[in-house]
């Protein structure tokens, strides 16, 4: 796609004006941003050895180097290029609507096993075109999750589906300080130890006498990838070994989480188009004659909305039939055979992706952007006949996980969609801890995110999470956030039962005291204790608490702790309230029966909920429908976590007070000659007025959220009946 093509690109209209286009080049689908390649660190326990691996990821390389060039020059277009901002393609030189490539509707859930008959195992009998009898890519796929060695006849597909708990992997990925750190000198504060997949954050915390000490908090996932990861690493540790899975009526999901700036879009953006490739091979190859074909389509979840990226922004419905299944209404696909058209049809997305500027990245994806490469298989081998989906890949881009505090800066709009995102990402979370619970009711209604992602986490599915972390030392709780959010996740694989589980979150605030230094020596830790989880399958969070080798311990523990239990009874707290199983596990009507009749029957009240919408509409430019809303439950969530924003900055003040104080008690009681007195006072005088400026700003921001918390309260009164 040129660059006309890609400047066609629409954008949401926000008062601050604030939207711009990502500008991504078209090579970084491919690229490896930069980084140099390194040895694969996926080490699966009881798997391969290291030499193992590095000789199979050698020997993957060379077999897809060995076949690329066929591969494309084999590739018959089905589907021709893009023009600009256009609805219609051309096929065989006559223009064609997309309409004609594609049903229309896409069933998120159609992958029941009656829709196709029993794969043979013909295709994956014959050996793929340029692929090692013994090592193709269907030993990459059983071995992916089964952490058993490479070996093509010790391991059953259709054993491994036979589970109804999604087998979820997740990997960590830490991206390079940016300039923007190096210049405000901000240290890096993670350290990874590729070889036990563990990585350590190392938080900066003040002792009452001020002085700076580290704390350690060491976390073990499936893979752990540093800055010096290539984003073709990345696709083979994550995507790569799935994709075999998807010709065999498998649901595989790869999303990205983490926070604003993180790299998620970074990460997740060649994704796809690496997929496309593997899957084209596979097809052009394995499955050759079988009927197979490649369908693209791509669109994001904007406010709660659903939005085509490839048909122009057109509104979606997402809409649940008789059967409960989860259809999206219009959405377009594309039939696809060339890599070339994919990577058009990917550009085009990339470009009509909804982007903003928040405090922490400039071009923030505002929205959750899902691309799906689905595998279709003409029924008895008729083509006229529309083809039924034999197995789909889903690559989800969440939109970057922030607190009120990123937003402070940012115009109302900005905070609006923050809302918005936390709360899928919220509801997202409630329905892992309902998994987690074993839960009868999944509150997959909770967002629209969750909707989509329902089929990513239940059945026949292969779950790859992609955590971004930022390594600067100003993100430290945002990673620490994000890296215990992948923590639950984790928990959910297969094979975690639930007495591990319990023994799991019992360790989960494991405390050791270790005298840590404000120097970052990062070598020092107990990874014997993060090997060891490791091989117990399990991905645990050991959080050690530095003590002090002299001074007020006691004290200095209890101010920590107290840190620690508020983070963690606020994210319970959240839990608790948060929970929608009773609110949207209700019978819900089908969509055929209309939108009106749809809302009356859900137990919220329906005026409420309409003056919400039309609210958040007048002031803030969301398309009204029907279909989204915000419910008082939901804004009450937002409240209560913006009081909890708040109650945190107050203590915040008073703990700075509290030092402050100590220091003047010292003073009084210091007994010393005048002129170290002096110095001493003098001493105590800057950090006093250094503490003082601190509070100012404090107080500053918690004017700012106590008006913003007024907001939400004159927002949720002007909704009581
Ligand atoms: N691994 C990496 N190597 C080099 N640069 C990176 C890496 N990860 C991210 N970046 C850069 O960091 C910036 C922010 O990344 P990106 O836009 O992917 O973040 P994000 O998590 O998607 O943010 P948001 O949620 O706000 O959209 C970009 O300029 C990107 O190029």
């Amino acid at each position: 796609m040129n660059g006309a093509a890609v400047g066609g690109r629409q954008m949401q209209q926000r008062p601050g004006g604030q939207l711009h286009h990502r500008q991504y080049s078209s090579d970084q689908l491919f690229s490896d941003g930069g980084n140099g390649g390194v040895a694969s660190k996926w080490l699966q326990p009881g798997g391969l050895a290291a030499s193992q691996q590095v000789e199979y990821s050698r020997m993957l390389r060379s077999m897809q180097r060995g076949m690329s060039g066929e591969f494309l020059i084999s590739g018959e277009p089905l589907t021709p290029g893009l023009t600009s901002r256009s609805s219609s393609h051309r096929k065989n030189g006559e223009e064609v609507s997309p309409n004609e490539l594609s049903p229309g509707i896409l069933d998120l859930h159609s992958f029941d096993t009656e829709l196709l008959p029993e794969m043979t195992g013909a295709g994956f009998d014959a050996a793929p075109f340029g692929y090692s009898r013994d090592r193709n890519m269907d030993d990459l796929e059983t071995n992916f999750y089964s952490n058993r060695p490479l070996n093509r006849n010790i391991v059953a597909p259709e054993k491994e589906k036979t589970s109804s708990v999604a087998k979820i992997k997740v990997v960590v990925r830490k991206r390079p300080l940016n300039k923007k750190e190096i210049a405000k000198k901000e240290d890096d504060i993670i350290t990874i130890e590729p070889s036990s997949n563990s990585l350590t954050v190392y938080e900066t915390k003040l002792k009452v006498d001020l002085t700076e000490y580290l704390e350690k908090h060491e976390f073990v996932f499936d893979a752990v990838l540093d800055e010096n990861v290539s984003n073709e690493e990345v696709y083979r540790e994550t995507v790569e070994p799935i994709v075999p899975a998807i010709f065999q009526r498998t649901k595989a999901t790869c999303f990205a989480y983490g926070q604003t700036g993180s790299g998620k879009t970074y990460t997740m953006q060649p994704l796809p188009l690496k997929a496309s490739q593997d899957i084209l091979r596979l097809m052009h190859h394995t499955y050759r004659n079988q009927g197979f074909h490649l369908f693209v389509s791509f669109f994001e979840i904007y406010g709660g909305k659903l939005f085509d990226l490839l048909n122009d922004r057109k509104k979606l419905c997402m809409r649940e039939d008789g059967k409960q299944k989860v259809c999206i209404v219009g959405l377009q696909e594309y039939r696809v055979s060339s890599i070339e058209t994919i990577k058009e049809l990917i550009e085009k997305g990339n470009a009509t992706r909804s982007t903003g500027t928040t405090g922490a990245n400039e071009e923030s994806s505002r929205s959750h952007a899902i691309l799906q490469l689905a595998i279709k298989k003409s029924v008895d081998g008729n083509e006229s006949k529309p083809a039924r989906i034999a197995g789909k890949l889903s690559f989800i881009d969440l939109a970057g996980s922030e607190r009120g505090a990123d937003t402070t800066d940012n115009d109302k709009q900005t905070r609006i969609e923050g809302a918005e995102i936390n709360k899928s990402l919220l509801a997202l979370k409630e329905c892992i801890r309902a998994l987690d619970n074993d839960q009868v009711h999944i509150p997959f209604r909770g967002s629209k995110l969750t909707e989509v992602l329902r089929d990513s986490f239940v059945g026949d599915s292969r779950t790859v999470m992609i955590s971004c972390i930022s390594p600067n030392s100003g993100s430290c709780e945002h990673t620490l956030n994000t890296l215990r959010y992948a923590d639950r996740v984790k928990s959910l694989s297969k094979g975690n039962s639930k007495k591990e589980l319990s023994s799991a979150s019992s360790n989960l605030n494991l405390r050791e005291s270790v005298a840590g230094p404000t120097s970052l020596s990062r070598t020092e830790g107990n990874n014997a204790d993060a090997t060891e989880n490791y091989k117990s399958g399990w991905s645990k969070q050991i959080e050690r608490e530095s003590s002090f080798s002299s001074g007020r311990e006691e004290d200095l523990v209890t101010l920590s702790h107290t840190k620690h239990f508020r983070a963690n009874s606020r994210s319970s707290s959240m839990a608790e309230v948060f929970d929608y199983s009773e609110v949207y596990e209700q019978d819900k009507p089908s969509w055929r029966k209309g939108k009106a009749e749809a809302h009356s029957s859900l137990p919220i009240d329906g005026r409420s909920t309409k003056r919400v919408d039309s609210l958040v509409k007048r002031k803030d430019g969301f398309d009204e429908d029907n279909n989204s809303f915000y419910s008082d439950d939901e804004l009450t969530e937002l409240l209560k976590e913006e009081e909890d924003l708040v109650t945190a900055h107050r203590r915040q003040v008073e703990e700075t007070l509290n030092i402050v104080r100590e220091e003047m008690r010292l003073l009084d009681e210091a007994d010393q000659p005048g002129n170290q007195l002096d110095a001493y006072v003098s001493r105590l005088n800057a950090i006093l007025s250094q503490k003082a400026a601190g509070i100012v700003n404090l107080q500053t921001r918690l004017t700012h959220f106590q008006r913003h918390l007024t907001e939400k309260h004159v927002l949720v009164s002007s909704l009581a009946p």
